[in-house]
């Protein structure tokens, strides 16, 4: 299984925002994607998902391109940088919805079993995230997107959510960006950073400081 995007032409308001992509991800491989705010990383994901249209874009699922976005194929889930469930909605709810087993999340995740009855603001950004999160990561999708995943969790929630994702990838082809550049380059089996509007295949961490990401 794979997805490459290529040929995309975003901009807004006459600014050229994304114009020399190209990323390919596959089953069993993390993609990771780096890049300094305002690069353009949460388009390119929203581009993926089909909300976001760029001027042209080409993006093929195993060599074939899509027809219509993948969020109308079902193929997808997708994890966006801001709130992604309702406040009103009960956890039990949002399990349901999902179809993710409530029992195997209080395993992993003994903290949250008080919560079994609770709706989604009683609890707090970082503990909606994490629900937010695994719900999307175990949702069985073919393709899953997250955006900053890792932003309002704390390390030892980061680092569940790491073997989690490992464990995903078997069946699923999973982009993720985050500004904890170590926790994606931990996880990653492939990085790209995005810079000047293109993408560029990083191999270590040494490029990344040459590419004056990080110093
Ligand atoms: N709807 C929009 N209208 C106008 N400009 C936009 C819109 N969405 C994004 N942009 C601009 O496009 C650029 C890329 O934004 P994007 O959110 O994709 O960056 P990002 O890399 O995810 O940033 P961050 O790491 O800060 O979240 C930014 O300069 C942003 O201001």
């Amino acid at each position: 299984m794979t997805l490459e995007i290529d040929s995309v032409d975003l901009e807004f308001d006459g600014r050229k925002v994304l114009y020399g992509i190209y990323i390919k991800s596959e089953r069993g491989k993390v993609t990771g994607i780096l890049g300094r705010n305002g690069c353009g990383k949460t388009s390119l994901l929203r581009i993926i998902f089909g909300d976001l249209q760029p001027k042209y874009k080409n993006i093929r699922n195993n060599g074939k391109c899509l027809p219509r976005p993948l969020y109308l194929t079902g193929k997808i889930g997708y994890l966006p940088q801001y709130a992604l469930l309702p406040k009103h909605l009960s956890i039990n709810h949002a399990f349901g919805l999902f179809n993710v087993s409530w029992e195997q999340f209080i395993e992993l995740f003994q903290s949250f079993k008080e919560y079994d009855r609770a709706r989604i603001k009683d609890l707090s950004s970082g503990e909606i995230r994490v629900i937010e999160a695994y719900l999307v990561l175990m949702s069985n999708k073919e393709i899953i997107l997250l955006d900053e995943p890792f932003s309002f969790i704390a390390p030892i929630y980061v680092e569940k959510f790491m073997v989690l994702i490992r464990q995903v990838k078997k069946r699923s082809i999973i982009i993720l960006t985050d500004h904890f550049y170590n926790d994606i380059l931990a996880v990653s089996d492939t990085i790209y950073l995005l810079k000047n509007g293109c993408s560029k295949k990083i191999e270590d961490k040494n490029e990344l400081k040459r590419e004056g990401y990080i110093n």
